[in-house]
């Protein structure tokens, strides 16, 4: 196609329709070779955690710190938090070994009463699932398949299970019940310390909820918050946890999930430990990333957010040796976080203190056990203290101001900048040499939720756009890395392929746009149907599209997923990406600044009779159509949409006006490419056009249809002016 544009270059009479349209070919075929360079090559691994118990010793497994993050309780209901922490507690591992802290950056005592009532709910709750080797351990998706039951019919089970089932309803009731409730200040009560407290500006409240028990320990933590510091929102909050696991429990290994992702898989850790220890070095697996993957997605995938199609570019990263990290279901090695390098001496004699104060602050407990980490010489580790002893070293590292003059959030922990955190400080751990490996067991090891509207699906791809876009400006620039730093330069295309993805909505607006200025000016930017070269295009187009069919095909997605797979592709690129460009390049003249929107979740509530899987039709369809908001972001999709309508039926009113059968002679004009391309950008808007003629929140806002419906004319005629200028 680029060779056919150079070739014919001089028989244009439109040169910059040419030029428009090679240099936005050029983009489509930079992005494509980039994702050859990613897929060219694909592994995944397999584990055998029976084998792992046959060669090591459980003794020898490391501790790890579970990290839970929640930020808003509506948006994140705290039943699905709460789920997500039994679903961990119960994991098939030594409870000794495990930690689990949730950060509320919130401050909401409602979930820190949650927490409470969860925890004595996992008492019954994990001996339960471990006696009856339980699969599914969130305890509202056990509930609500039928199936569960009769599993085993002893009568002991079933008496075990009713009763597990009343005490998970009760607690849910429990919950619901406060959250209805306003918080009840009372300075004698356990919750003393959230009176009076605003979520932006609070002491750091740490609370040990369980410790020495058959369950992990489990701690709740708010960081303190204050208008005049920056809080860096999740990246923030994970620096925190670091540090406070760092102070209490200094497990050598993390595991950090979102508050939707419960565990699915009750053998993950086992699946975890098999990468840990099935390497040689422990610079093959820097860190060791599980697939994000989503439970009760609306079926087909209609707005394009499930993610199942990016499995084989996952392989291809994967074998790259560079799996990104996403943000989620991710074991960290803590001495990775902590920024060393795989090729950092092993100091045997003790860290110097003053390094080790500029890089990770003044708390002496966070130091010594950093050094503890980053040594791993003095192997004797005194008595572990008992961690309600520990508060205060705690809440002096989750202070808001304690990262000044460090090197949190620049070279150690999460890194800041970016609402993308996870790209940027996954592509900082792999700069310094690591490599990391994806995991996917069988059954999922985590399953999630996936953003539950169109509206919220826009905010998280606009966020992700952004994000990624932040780290090619910043000085973890993909290509900047595999010059100067340890990046390589397959693992730098592969980065860099998503760093440039809010980019790619600019040729796409334009290729959408094309098509409709050709009709309506009656050029062209296709050969035509006559030309050999029509051939071009059209095997383009077909190839390209079996290709992806045929990836479908093999991850067994039916055709409706495959069309909305691409659709979506097209429509979340000239809308979501798109925003998200803009907002980038507004952040680069300093017009705005980094945001993380939180994306919603939802709770379908059915844990009343166990039917949730009994969902009718009508429910299905609805789930699956399309609402909007008043956010600007889909105005300039309604525009593409109108103005290739328009085109359309410029097109069609100019073919009834000819006679029958000068019809064929009329359609070569208009261009047969160019109406097929024209139809097919109406077919991806084609919920748009629906939203224009939707009622209530399944239709378009009438102001946005205005403003859209403004710029669409404007386009329109701006069009014909080129055309036409005198
Ligand atoms: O100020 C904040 C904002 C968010 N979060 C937590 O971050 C997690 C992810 O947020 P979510 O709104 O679910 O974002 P998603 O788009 O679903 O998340 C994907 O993309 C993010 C980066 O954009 C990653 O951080 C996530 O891990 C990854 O799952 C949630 O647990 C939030 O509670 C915080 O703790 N503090
Ligand atoms: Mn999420």
């Amino acid at each position: 196609m680029l060779v056919y544009r150079v070739v014919f270059f001089n028989d244009q009479s439109h040169y910059l329709l040419w030029l428009l349209s090679f240099l936005c070919e050029s983009w489509f075929t930079f992005t494509w070779i980039l994702i050859m360079c990613i897929k060219w090559n694909q592994i995944s691994t397999k584990t055998y955690p029976d084998q792992l118990l046959k060669r090591v010793n459980e003794t020898e497994f490391p501790a790890v710190d579970i990290f839970v993050t929640t930020a808003d309780p509506i948006l994140e209901p705290c039943i699905i938090t709460m789920n997500t922490v039994l679903s961990l507690l119960a994991v098939d591992y030594n409870t000794n070994k495990l930690a689990l802290y949730l950060s509320d950056d919130a401050c909401s005592p409602l979930t820190c009463y949650a927490l409470v009532e969860t925890t004595k709910f996992a008492k019954l709750w994990v001996p339960f699932c471990k006696k009856y080797n339980i699969q599914v351990r969130a305890p509202f998706r056990y509930f609500s398949s039928k199936s569960t039951l009769l599993a085993d019919n002893s009568l002991k089970f079933q008496q075990d299970w009713k009763r597990m089932k009343n005490e998970y309803c009760d607690l849910c009731n429990t919950i619901e019940l406060a959250t209805q409730r306003p918080f009840k200040c009372d300075s004698n009560s356990d919750f003393a310390e959230f009176c009076n407290v605003h979520r932006s500006n609070h002491p750091a409240i740490i609370k040990v909820i369980s410790e020495n028990t058959e369950l992990p320990s489990v701690i709740y933590i708010s960081r303190e918050k204050n208008p005049k510091h920056h809080h860096h929102y999740k990246a923030g909050a994970m620096n925190v946890l670091a540090r406070v696991s760092g102070v209490m429990t200094n497990a050598p290994l993390m595991l950090n999930v979102d508050c939707d992702m419960h565990v699915n898989n009750p053998q993950v850790f086992l699946h975890a430990m098999c990468m840990v220890f099935g390497f040689k070095n422990d610079q093959d697996s820097g860190f060791i990333q599980f697939p994000q993957a989503f439970y009760d997605g609306a079926k087909d995938d209609p707005f394009g957010n499930q993610l199942v199609n990016y499995y084989y570019i996952i392989s291809g990263v994967a074998a790259l040796q560079c799996m990104f990290y996403t943000g989620s279901n991710c074991f960290h090695r803590r001495k990775v976080i902590y920024g060393s390098s795989p090729n950092d001496k092993i100091k045997t004699e003790a860290i110097r203190n003053e390094d080790l104060h500029k890089v990770f602050g003044k708390s002496f407990e966070l130091r010594e056990s950093a050094a503890h980490i980053l040594s791993r010489s003095n192997r004797k580790t005194k008595d572990p203290k008992r961690l309600s002893s520990l508060i205060e070293a705690a809440v002096h590292v989750a202070g808001c101001s304690y990262e000044y003059g460090t090197q949190w959030g620049k070279e150690v922990g999460w890194l800041y900048g970016s609402a993308a955190e996870d790209m940027l400080t996954g592509i900082s751990i792999h700069n310094r040499g690591w490599r990391s490996v994806m995991c996917a067991p069988d059954p999922q090891a985590f399953l999630g939720c996936a953003p539950p509207t169109y509206p919220s699906t826009l905010i998280q791809q606009k966020r992700w756009a952004n994000g990624v876009l932040k780290i090619f400006f910043s000085d973890k620039n993909p290509l900047r890395l595999t010059i100067m730093g340890n990046l390589w330069f397959r693992q730098a295309l592969a980065y860099l392929w998503v760093c440039l993805w809010g980019v790619r909505s600019i040729p796409e607006l334009c290729y959408a746009f094309l098509p409709a200025y050709c009709i309506i000016t009656g050029s062209h930017f296709l050969p035509n149907i006559n030309e050999r070269e029509f051939l071009i295009p059209l095997g383009i187009f077909i190839i390209y599209n079996s290709y992806v069919f045929w990836e479908c095909k093999r991850l067994g997605l039916s055709l409706r997923m495959w069309w909305n797979i691409q659709r979506m592709g097209r429509v979340t690129t000239m809308t979501a990406w798109l925003f998200g460009f803009l907002n980038m390049m507004l952040q680069l003249i300093g017009l705005s600044k980094t945001v993380f929107e939180i994306t919603q979740k939802e709770h379908k509530s059915n844990d009343g009779d166990g039917d949730g899987d009994m969902r009718n039709e009508s429910d299905d369809k609805n789930v699956a159509r399309f609402t909007y908001d008043k956010s600007p972001v889909i105005i300039l999709g309604v525009v593409v949409l109108l103005v290739n309508m328009t085109a359309l039926v410029n097109g069609v009113l100019r073919l009834l006006k000819v006679e029958y059968s000068e019809i064929w002679m009329e359609v070569l004009r208009l261009g047969l490419g160019e109406i097929f391309c024209s139809v097919y950008v109406l077919l991806c808007f084609w919920e748009f056009c629906k939203g224009l003629f939707g009622k209530g929140k399944y239709g378009i806002p009438t102001s946005t249809i205005w403003k859209s419906g403004a710029l669409a004319l404007l386009i329109v005629q701006l069009f014909r002016r080129s055309a036409h200028p005198f």
